[in-house]
């Protein structure tokens, strides 16, 4: 299986027992013990007077331009966010999926004036999202797989939300707002869900639907020929399982999580076990020898975390291993995935946080668990797998 380059290290420091790993740069804990100097090519990007010479001089106007045009983008990424909102909002690219409109008749549909209308469809078009053809708009395989991938139109259409909670980005990094978001996925952590069953099943559809893709890629990247039980630690309704049973029919199957979210689950296979329980206040049951945590860690903060690793490995016979999959900071090698959107977004939720590889390794290793290896991702911004075995 193919490593990358942080695994490689996690791996070697893995084998040396005791072994401390390395404080990451940008991160808590890291010492610094004086100020560095300013690296050559960013004082050249701090003088306006360089920025006109590399304008005009050929080659060089290549790296101005594109460094701009990228910046543009950051500058610009909530407006295209929202467009893409609105895109969504008015069914465009559902009703473009059955056919191709011109303009007066799309504006009929979604009821939008004209002129307002063409300037959407402009920027949809601007992001490949749709594209105008001999006098039709027309849905481009960008839109379709936007409407396609399971999850994505809803995750979408929440973002209000969390746009709401960084409206002002210095009061939300101060602490000083109560965010919204913290309250919006209430059957992950109880209380509220467990008065309206109905709350559990939305939110646990939400997530279901957006685990397909994630409940994939991790499939891919573990293997699991030789395992005779696996237990979804937190697995919602067992979408995970779910696709595990399809590659893996002779696999048993146990689905470990809160009553309430376990009774909107349905029991898919006669090999699958329900364990209801909290994994706050319960013992881990028993029997697998493997045990997947999907997209659970990063919802707790690090005083519930450690803990349930250390439940984990217990509940594990020796040799057996433990998978994590969620979205993981990029560390040294930053991710704008992981490292913006995933972790403003854990941050606003208020009670857990992205992690970066490292983080995750030295949590495993103080439950006692040992070989950390992270696989390569196969996409950052759907998931990252981290494995490790029990020692
Ligand atoms: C043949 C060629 C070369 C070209 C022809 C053109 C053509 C046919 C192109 C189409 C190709 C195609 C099939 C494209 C498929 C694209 C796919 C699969 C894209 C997938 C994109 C997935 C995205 C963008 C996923 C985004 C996920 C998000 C935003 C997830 C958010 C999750 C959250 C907030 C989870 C929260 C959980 C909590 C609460 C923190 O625990
Ligand atoms: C973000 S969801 C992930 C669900 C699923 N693994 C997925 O990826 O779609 C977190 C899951 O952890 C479960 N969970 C939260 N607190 C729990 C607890 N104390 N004990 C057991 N499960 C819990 C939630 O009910 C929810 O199903």
């Amino acid at each position: 299986m193919a490593k990358d380059e942080v695994s490689a290290a996690t791996e070697k420091q893995a084998s040396a027992p005791g072994a401390q790993a390395p404080s990451v740069p940008g991160q808590p804990g890291h010492k610094v013990t004086e100020p560095g100097r300013v690296s050559f090519f960013t004082r050249i990007a701090l003088s306006p007077r360089l920025h006109e010479i590399f304008e005009r001089t050929p080659l060089f106007n290549r790296v101005t331009r594109r460094e701009g045009r990228a910046l543009f983008d950051v500058v610009a990424g909530f407006v295209h966010s929202q467009a893409l909102l609105a895109i969504v909002e008015f069914r465009i690219l559902h009703i473009l999926a059955e056919a191709s409109w011109p303009l007066p008749a799309l504006a009929d549909r979604t009821g939008l004036a004209e002129n307002r209308l063409a300037v959407l469809m402009q920027a949809g078009a601007a992001l490949k999202l749709v594209k105008f053809r001999r006098g039709m708009w027309e849905l481009a395989p960008r839109g379709a797989a936007f409407i396609t991938v399971p999850g994505l139109e809803a995750m979408v259409r929440h973002h209000p939300v969390l746009y709401r909670d960084l409206a002002d980005p210095v009061a939300f990094l101060k602490g000083d707002i109560e965010p919204e978001l913290a309250g919006f996925w209430p059957y992950v952590f109880g209380p509220l869900a467990q008065e309206d069953a109905g709350l559990a099943e939305r939110y646990s559809q939400l997530m279901a639907d957006s685990q397909r893709i994630v409940a994939d890629d991790t499939l891919r990247l573990v293997d699991l020929k030789n395992a005779k039980r696996l237990m979804d630690v937190g697995g919602g309704t067992g979408t995970f399982l779910r696709q595990a049973a399809k590659l893996h029919p002779n696999l048993d199957l146990t689905l470990f999580d809160l009553p309430h979210v376990l009774a909107v689950a349905e029991p898919f296979s006669p090999r699958l076990t329900l364990a209801p329980g909290s994994f706050r206040d319960d013992p881990i049951p028993t029997g697998a020898d493997v045990i997947s945590l999907v997209r659970v860690l990063y919802d707790h903060p690090d005083n519930v975390v450690e803990p349930l690793l250390k439940k984990v490995h217990d509940a594990l016979p020796p040799g057996g291993r433990i998978v994590v999959s969620e979205a993981i900071g990029g560390g040294a090698k930053p991710d704008p995935a992981c490292d913006i959107y995933f972790a403003f977004y854990t941050m606003a939720m208020s009670s857990g946080r992205t992690r970066n590889p490292e983080e995750i390794k030295k949590m495993l290793e103080a439950a006692g668990f040992v070989k950390v290896t992270k696989p390569r991702s196969l996409r950052p911004f759907i998931t990252s797998v981290i494995e490790a075995e029990r020692g």
